[in-house]
């Protein structure tokens, strides 16, 4: 038997190699012949795993989509019934089953040959069929699905030739007898067989398109209650957007209000304070002379008690050094022959003159300790003075009472009063921060011309600081007009100290925090400076350097500022508003007569190198006690040759080359804001 099937197997690859040459009816002669003498177990075994191999590389339950028991047949049922060989056929072939069904005996077998011929290409596109067939399956198609018939097709070839390849020769009756009714046997089982599966597979799919269906209505349902969900979230949406709206109002009104009543216990505080520090350090009071009356300081008790502490020290100093005097005198006139009685010993007289020795040395330590505490005292009393003349001053304002400019700043407290302006802490309703709102103030009397010019300097002043945006120049965030004649700038708020302020609480600064001021400074003006149009602040002091609530050092108050032109020489522009700044920090070229000065960022760099010598000795370089008229008559600046530094306190000499380098006279040889920005005072590393 073995080498039947061997002979079979080796004829059947013939027939399959020679595909081309064998005519369709030959094949089916051939075939009817071999089926006298049906194959045998082993040959339906050897084809069972010849189609095993062809189909193993797609796992079975993945390519039909259904159970994989549909293709396990071979394995099991081909040991050697015959019909469970055709049952294997039947069952591992369930696309092909309804054409067999319908074809007749011989169409099966041509069928079967013709497939046999062209087994490798029929092979090759049932593979190709399957994969494509699964494909299907994932979207959803019908496994009934006429095109993975020939797929599967190309199977039932192999398992039917399988079945059918009869052994070369087949002699007896008998046999054919057998292989008849085995025939009709196998015919009546794969129709049976046929219909069954066919309705299974009927069922099954049946039974997934309920199944689909039921996932579409749930996809549906889904689907509406999502958009039911979306419409309610978009109603609810509106109303709180509607509810937002109508809620804006009352917010705005509830945080104003909040504001308004945070304001008023500050300036009840303020006002409390002002009186209680009047007490120890002085009040301003009215002093008649006829019908003149003019006001005038009078000091407070602490002050007076101080006074009184220090006359007395002198009092007792004058009187010790008295005692000394007769002392002294006593002593020279004993060599003179004076009474022996009164005339002291000489160890006496060197006693004595210790104690009165010692008595002054202990007279001007208290006097120091009182001299320093007057002078906090004095510094306490110029705070008192600025505080009460803004108290004044706020009263006296007619934006003292909490209005609401332009729909959105809510104005609180008077932070201070310029020359013309007033700068009120405010906040801004819309951005919810703090703010500094500046209020300008046209004078009604000035002539029109004069209001136009003043409006047209400030417009200027706001089209420069509008476009400046760095960490350390102040923010200008908004220009409005308030009435005929007053118009507001919105600035950033800058809740600590200006510098002035600082520096009249503490006019002396350690090296290292001026310095530090002084690189935020320069940070600012390098800005300024690399700007396509440079910009010269032209007004730098210290009222002009704000700090923000982490002492962070802001440049502000451009109304002096210059743009530079493009076309503008080496030595700078010309400057127009001649007269304008402060004097004390203005540098000599400012001050030329017979020309129209020329200028340039070299007039900043000056003005810092001043501002710098105030932080760290306490006063300015130059003119320092004099009025800003008397600088002018006198000529201070034009004569401002050469920088003189207080041997105290101790500095750098790092800080005064520094100072040196910003202070020099000749304008051409001072460096210009970016060359200074460079100079390794400015730079930090680690160390
Ligand atoms: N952005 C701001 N944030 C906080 N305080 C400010 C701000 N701008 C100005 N101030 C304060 O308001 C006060 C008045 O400022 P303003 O600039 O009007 O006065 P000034 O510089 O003394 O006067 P002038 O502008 O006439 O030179 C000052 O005490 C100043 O510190």
């Amino acid at each position: 038997m073995a080498t039947m099937s061997d002979d079979m197997l080796v004829h059947f690859s013939s027939n399959s190699s020679n595909q081309s040459d064998q005519s369709l009816p030959t094949k089916i002669a051939k075939l009817e012949a071999r089926m006298v003498g049906k194959a045998s177990s082993t040959v339906t075994t050897t084809l069972s795993s010849a189609q095993q191999s062809t189909w193993s590389s797609v796992p079975s339950a993945a390519k039909f989509g259904g159970p994989a028991e549909d293709l396990v047949g071979p394995s099991t049922s081909s040991d050697s019934d015959d019909d469970n060989g055709g049952e294997f056929l039947i069952q591992a072939n369930t696309q092909k089953r309804q054409k067999l069904q319908e074809d007749d005996h011989s169409k099966i077998f041509e069928h079967v040959e013709v497939v046999t011929d062209g087994r490798q290409t029929s092979l090759d596109v049932g593979e190709a069929k399957v994969s494509a067939d699964v494909n299907r399956k994932k979207n959803g198609r019908g496994r009934g699905n006429s095109g993975s018939g020939r797929g599967r097709g190309s199977r039932v070839t192999d398992q039917t030739r399988t079945q059918f390849s009869p052994p070369a020769v087949l002699a007896s009756n008998g046999q054919l007898d057998i292989a008849c009714h085995r025939e009709g046997r196998l015919k009546d089982q794969i129709r049976n067989d046929s219909c069954t599966s066919l309705e299974e597979e009927n069922e099954s799919l049946r039974a997934k398109v309920v199944a689909m269906e039921e996932d579409l209505r749930k996809a549906k349902q889904e689907m509406s209650d999502y958009q039911n969900l979306s419409h309610q979230l978009e109603k609810e949406l509106k109303d709180l957007k509607d509810h937002e709206q109508q809620m804006k109002p009352k917010r705005t009104k509830i945080i104003s209000d909040l504001l308004i009543s945070v304001s008023k216990s500050e300036r009840q505080e303020a006002r409390l304070k002002v009186r209680q520090d009047s007490l120890r350090l002085g009040n301003v009071g009215v002093i008649r002379a006829g019908t003149l009356i003019s006001e005038t300081w009078e000091d407070g008790q602490a002050l007076k008690d101080l006074n009184t502490q220090l006359k007395q020290l002198i009092e007792t100093k004058e009187a010790i050094e008295r005692q000394r005097k007769l002392l002294k005198k006593k002593q020279s006139d004993k060599g003179e022959g004076a009474d022996a009685d009164t005339v002291l010993q000489e160890d006496e007289v060197i006693i004595q003159d210790e104690i009165y020795k010692s008595r002054l040395a202990s007279i001007k330590r208290e006097e120091e300790v009182i001299m320093r505490e007057r002078d906090r005292y004095e510094l306490e009393k110029g705070r008192l003075i600025r505080e009460m003349k803004r108290i004044r001053d706020e009263d006296g304002s007619r934006f003292n009472n909490f209005q609401i400019l332009n729909h959105r700043y809510a104005l609180l407290n008077l932070l201070g009063k310029g020359g013309f302006s007033e700068v009120y802490k405010a906040f801004d309703l819309v951005e919810h921060r703090y703010v500094a709102c500046k209020l300008h103030g046209l004078n009604a009397q000035w002539s029109e011309e004069k209001k136009q010019s003043y409006i047209r300097h400030a417009i200027r002043e706001y089209n420069i600081h509008k476009t400046l945006v760095h960490h350390h120049i102040v923010r200008l965030w908004d220009i409005f007009e308030i009435d005929h004649n007053t118009f507001c700038t919105v600035l950033e708020y800058c809740s600590g100290k200006d510098l002035d302020a600082v520096l009249k609480a503490t006019p002396i600064l350690p090296e290292r925090e001026a310095r530090v001021i002084l690189v935020q400074v320069f940070q600012g003006l390098v800005y300024l400076n690399k700007r396509t149009h440079k910009i010269i602040h032209y007004d730098l002091k210290p009222g002009n350097v704000l700090f923000d609530e982490l002492g962070i050092a802001k440049v502000t108050d451009f109304g002096l500022s210059k743009i530079v032109d493009d076309d503008v020489g080496s030595q700078g522009m010309e400057l127009t508003s001649q007269g304008a700044g402060t004097y004390w920090y203005l540098p000599p070229e400012c001050f030329e007569l017979s020309r129209t000065p020329l200028i340039s960022s070299k007039v900043d760099v000056w003005s810092v190198g001043v501002l710098f010598y105030q932080m760290l000795f306490g006063r300015r370089p130059f003119g320092h006690d004099q009025t800003q008229e008397r600088i002018l008559r006198e000529d201070t600046i034009i004569k401002a040759r050469k920088v003189e530094f207080p041997t105290r306190p101790t500095v750098s000499n790092e800080a005064k080359d520094f100072i040196r380098r910003c202070l020099t006279y000749n304008q051409a040889e001072r460096p210009d804001v970016l060359t200074i920005a460079q100079d390794p005072y400015l730079t930090y590393s680690k160390k």
